[in-house]
């Protein structure tokens, strides 16, 4: 039983991987989740935004991951051109898009705030 929890377990890090090696995007998410979490931790962001960040950055990754997954289906499934086929593919990269304007809105809701003071001239009360 454990065994094969674990081996489930290499399988769907076998994936991640192998979806970073193929997908160009995947791997500007790997830098951008990178650049994030360092951000989160030099602008000391609370506990709770944490829990944002990290909702928002693991819903990004698992959209793209899926949409890798659909992608190689529908090209298995549907190597010559077919609407439906687009239509998934189509569908699916919709859904990376939905995942990653929700990410940006949450990124500069709780960064934003802070880059612009930072970035602010001092003692400017705009900022
Ligand atoms: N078999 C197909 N039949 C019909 N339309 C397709 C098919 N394959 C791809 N398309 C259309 O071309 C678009 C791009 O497909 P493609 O497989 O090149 O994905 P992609 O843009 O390379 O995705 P990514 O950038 O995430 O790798 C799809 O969204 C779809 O509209």
């Amino acid at each position: 039983m454990l065994r094969r929890r674990i081996a489930s377990f290499g399988h769907a890090l076998r994936g991640v991987a192998a979806a970073l090696r193929s997908e160009v995007h995947l791997r500007f998410h790997a830098v951008a989740t990178v650049v994030v979490i360092g951000l989160g931790f030099y602008l000391g962001i609370s506990r709770v935004e944490w829990a944002l960040v990290a909702l928002a950055v693991g819903t990004v990754w698992s959209a793209e991951l899926l949409n890798t997954a659909i992608e190689a289906l529908t090209d298995l499934v549907s190597p010559e051109y077919h609407p439906l086929a687009g239509r998934a593919k189509d569908v699916a990269a919709g859904a990376v898009l939905v995942a990653a304007l929700a990410a940006l809105g949450v990124g500069l809701l709780i960064f934003g705030p802070r880059v612009w003071a930072l970035l602010g001239p001092a003692g400017n009360p705009a900022f």
